[in-house]
């Protein structure tokens, strides 16, 4: 499915020297974001640096959402990761997009201008309309969790 995205180009070097966000493939589920930084960032073991996109996005429908995650390689090879762990983007948020990078590694990490470091995924959203019940119907699982199947 698609969804027509509204992008406010921040950062003049967008579309120019740097490309814009794009699906590297037909059937890749992110757009790669890029780090729009006036200089190279060494990250330093440890640390976590707010990154700009250089863009700003309006979602514009509640029953869309952005979700920002690591890209695969970044993470595994260089702990490159966020430092939320996980960036939710409201479908009302107009801001600059933004990316904490956190580099859970022991060695240091040079983050260049334009390098793709994470990635945005639209998915769709369900809001919840809250029913209060006393109980519930009796499922499977119940109240088992947290390893409650066992490992194997
Ligand atoms: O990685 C991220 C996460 C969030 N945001 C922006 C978009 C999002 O809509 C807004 C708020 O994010 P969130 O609700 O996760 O943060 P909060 O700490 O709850 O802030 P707020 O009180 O503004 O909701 O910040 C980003 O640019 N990058
Ligand atoms: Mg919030």
């Amino acid at each position: 499915m698609r969804h027509r995205l509204k992008v406010k180009l921040l950062d003049p070097r967008l579309g120019r020297e740097v490309p814009l966000p794009n699906y590297a493939t037909e059937g890749s589920a992110g757009l790669d974001l890029r780090a729009m930084l006036d200089a190279p960032l060494d990250l330093a073991p440890g640390h976590c640096e707010l990154i700009p996109t250089g863009l700003a996005v309006h979602i514009a429908a509640p029953g869309v959402a952005g979700m920002i995650l690591p890209r695969s390689g970044l993470g595994h090879r260089h702990g490159i990761v966020l430092g939320n762990l996980v960036g939710l983007i409201d479908s009302d948020y107009q801001g600059p997009l933004m990316v904490s990078c956190w580099n859970r590694s022991n060695q240091p990490f040079r983050i260049e201008i334009g390098e793709r470091i994470a990635q945005l995924v639209l998915v769709p959203i369900l809001h919840a309309d809250l029913e209060i019940v006393g109980s519930f119907e009796t499922s499977a699982r119940g109240e088992g969790g947290f390893g409650h199947t066992g490992t194997h």
